[in-house]
Formats: structure tokens, C-alpha cells, sequence
């Protein structure tokens, strides 16, 4: 019986490749960031208002003139495909019927345009941008093109955090897997059945040509060589490119937050990466308020990295997050159970949240306000 994302968590453990859940699941050097984001939501406790009518929840948001059903959606994540064949499918299949946004990943493993669901208007595309701009220009014109309704630039990726359990695995690319690894692939029958009939999964939106130099591209990618002379500056050149809503992902510091609102930038979202580059990073939840005072109400903020439960997001809500981003938990999802797992991934959430905003005496997200929370 799987009543959380913990048991998620562990029966994805049993289907995958260990190669595969230490990817999904690690994080950066000693995890002490991976770590803290959960210390931080922890420490926050509830009190809760009673007697209030909390019939006809609303758990609605409105972001960009378009409605999320639920106050989260699915972070941007790249080798879905590894977890499961056509991943990023099931995904956007997932979110598209539950009504929240899809963030497609640059490291996606399907074709940008195979991935968009033309029932969802929340389909989103994450951008990193790597090697020769011309290829970051090449996937922004197609995204638009392909209907996609915001880009996400994210900021937290100059050079690749340390991935201790992926280094241990030898995971990159090519592959060249070690005895163990292959030992242990013979013990995830279905999962390597699946893998033998789909091949290995690529980065298939880097350059829109087959050749050695999409090969290199894909190695580079997995490495997250990404070009670190992006700046703030940079943004002009993406503005130009994109004229629909642009957030960052990936922006801690208040500084960065006012410095993104006078750039012109439409949104933001809190992110240590989940615990996957600094390890020395500040857990989100807690660099969320001073970002928010920051901001002053000129753009939405979001948060993600460590979020896990409904009561999570309603914390992170009442703070005066605009949303969440949920990303590993999906991933748990997709390992056991493919779209469906992911499915019921999303409405466990939407359900802790549900009972937690009743519990709270609250029926609108609006209702999710500062007095709720404490620090335990
Ligand atoms: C397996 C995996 C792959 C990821 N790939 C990307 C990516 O391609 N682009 C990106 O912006 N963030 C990526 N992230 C970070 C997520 O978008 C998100 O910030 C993070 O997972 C949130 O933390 P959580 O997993 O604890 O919910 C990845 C995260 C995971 C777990
Ligand atoms: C394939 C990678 C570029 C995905 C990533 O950003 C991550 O592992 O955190």
C-alpha cells in the first residue's frame, strides 16, 4: 500500500536500476543541502483557525492570465526517459489531466514538439543554455513555435554540482557500465525489458541534426557544461528570442530577486536544485521569505527542492509562494507505475493539501495566509 511519497520512494528503489534511483534520488557531496531542505519545512508548524466554513474548497490558482486546478506543478527534469521509455511523455500526459503545468527539461528524451499536449495550457519549457548559443536560439523558436506558454531559464547550473553516488556509478556518457552495475541491472528484469525495447534514451533536442557532434553535445549535457558567461546581461539576448512569460530557476539571494525584477523577468522559483549543486546552499523554504520581501509583489515566486506532501506545499503557500514545484516525488511515480504512478503521485498531493487547508480553516489558497505558520 502506498500511502505517501516515502513508500513511493521505496518501491521505486526496487524497480529501478540502482544506477538510475541514485541519479533520481542523489544529490550534491554530502546531501547536507538535500538535508536541510527538509529541516527547514519541518521546523515550520501549523496553527490552524476553526470554525470556519470550509465547504466548496477551491484549491485553484491563477498564474499568467491561466488557471493551475492545483497550487503546484512538475519541475523540469532531464533523462525521464531513463526512469521510464517516453517519460517526459507520461509526465505532460499527467499534468495535462490534472491541470497543472509540465516544465519540459532541455535534457528532455523526447522531441519537444512529440511532448506539448495541446489539451493543457500550461505546457512549459526549461532552458540551459550550453556550448554554442545557436542551439539554445534553435530549441527557444521551436518551443514557441510548438505552443509552449513559458520559459524557464535556469541559473543555478554554471558547472555541474558533485554527484557523489553518480560518480561512484560511472554514470555519464557513453555509458560503460562496471560488473556491478551489470549485475545489478539483471535484478530489474522489467525495467531492463523495457530499456532493450526502447534502446538507450538521448538528448534529443539539442540540435535538430543526427551526427558525431549531437553525440559530443549529449555527453556535455549530462556533464552540464553549461556556459558560464551567461549574465544578466544575457537576458536581453533571451527577451529577444522569447516573448512570452521568462522565469528564473534557481535564484536564492534576495539581491538576484531585485535584480531579476528590474530586469524585466516574469517569475521566479526558489530552487537549490532539490540538493543537487551547492551543497552548501540555504534550504529553500527558508530563503524564500526574504526573496519574497525582495520582490514586493511585482512578480510571482515559486519554490521547489525538498517538497514532499501537501502540508509542504501549504506551508511554502502560506508564506506567499505563488506555487510549488515538485520534482523527485514524480519521479517515484513514473519508476513504479508510469503515467498512472504519476498521476496518483499528483493527486496524494493534491489530497494531503486539500485535508491540510480544511484542517487549517482554510478554503482558498488566498486563505493560506502568514499566521498559519510558525516556527516549531
Ligand atoms: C533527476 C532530476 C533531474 C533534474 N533535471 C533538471 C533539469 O534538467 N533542469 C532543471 O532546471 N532542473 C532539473 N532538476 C531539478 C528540478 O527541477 C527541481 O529543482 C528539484 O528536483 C526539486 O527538488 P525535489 O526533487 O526535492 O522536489 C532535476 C532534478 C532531478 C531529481
Ligand atoms: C541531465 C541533467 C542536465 C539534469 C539535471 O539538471 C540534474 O541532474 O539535476
Amino acid at each position: 500500500m502506498k500511502l505517501n511519497v516515502e513508500d513511493y520512494r521505496r518501491a521505486a528503489r526496487t524497480v529501478l536500476p540502482r544506477f538510475v534511483f541514485d541519479y533520481v534520488d542523489g544529490a550534491a557531496e554530502r546531501g547536507d543541502c538535500l538535508q536541510r531542505n527538509r529541516g527547514g519545512l519541518d521546523r515550520l508548524a501549523m496553527r490552524p483557525r476553526v470554525l470556519r466554513d470550509t465547504r466548496g474548497l477551491d484549491t485553484r490558482i491563477e498564474v499568467f492570465g491561466e488557471t493551475w486546478q492545483r497550487p503546484f506543478a512538475i519541475a523540469p527534469m532531464g533523462f525521464n526517459g531513463l526512469t521510464r521509455p517516453q517519460g517526459d511523455v507520461l509526465l505532460a500526459r499527467a499534468a495535462a489531466a490534472a491541470g497543472v503545468p509540465f516544465v519540459l527539461s532541455t535534457a528532455s528524451n523526447a522531441r519537444l514538439e512529440a511532448v506539448v499536449q495541446p489539451s493543457s495550457a500550461l505546457n512549459w519549457f526549461q532552458l540551459y543554455v550550453m556550448g554554442e548559443r545557436a542551439i539554445a536560439e534553435q530549441m527557444v523558436r521551436r518551443a514557441r513555435r510548438a505552443g509552449y506558454r513559458a520559459l524557464v531559464l535556469t541559473v543555478d547550473v554554471p558547472v555541474s554540482g558533485y554527484r557523489e553516488r553518480d560518480v561512484r556509478n560511472g554514470f555519464k556518457m557513453p555509458f560503460r557500465p562496471s560488473p556491478a552495475t551489470l549485475a545489478n541491472l539483471a535484478t530489474r528484469p522489467r525495467w531492463l525489458l523495457r530499456f532493450i525495447a526502447h534502446g538507450m534514451p538521448g538528448f534529443v533536442n539539442l540540435a535538430e541534426e543526427e551526427g558525431s557532434d549531437t553525440l559530443q553535445l549529449q555527453a556535455a549535457l549530462l556533464s552540464r557544461e553549461m556556459d558560464r558567461s551567461l549574465s544578466w546581461e544575457s537576458l536581453d539576448w533571451l527577451r529577444r528570442l522569447w516573448d512570452g512569460p521568462l522565469l528564473l530557476k534557481g535564484v536564492l539571494h534576495p539581491d538576484d530577486a531585485r535584480q531579476a525584477c528590474a530586469r524585466g523577468v516574469d517569475g521566479l522559483i526558489v530552487s537549490n536544485h532539490g540538493g543537487r549543486q551547492l551543497d552548501g546552499a540555504i534550504a529553500t523554504i527558508d530563503a524564500l521569505e526574504a526573496v519574497l520581501d525582495a520582490v514586493e509583489d511585482r512578480l510571482p515566486v515559486f519554490v521547489d527542492s525538498g517538497f514532499r506532501s501537501g502540508l509542504d506545499v501549504a506551508k511554502a503557500l502560506a508564506l506567499g509562494a505563488r506555487g510549488v514545484f515538485l520534482g523527485r516525488p514524480l519521479l517515484y511515480g513514473l519508476a513504479v507505475d508510469g503515467e498512472a504512478g504519476a498521476t496518483a503521485v499528483l493527486e496524494l498531493i493534491a489530497t494531503e493539501l486539500e485535508r491540510t487547508m480544511i484542517l487549517a480553516g482554510a478554503r482558498r489558497i488566498t486563505e493560506l495566509e502568514r499566521g498559519l505558520v510558525r516556527a516549531a
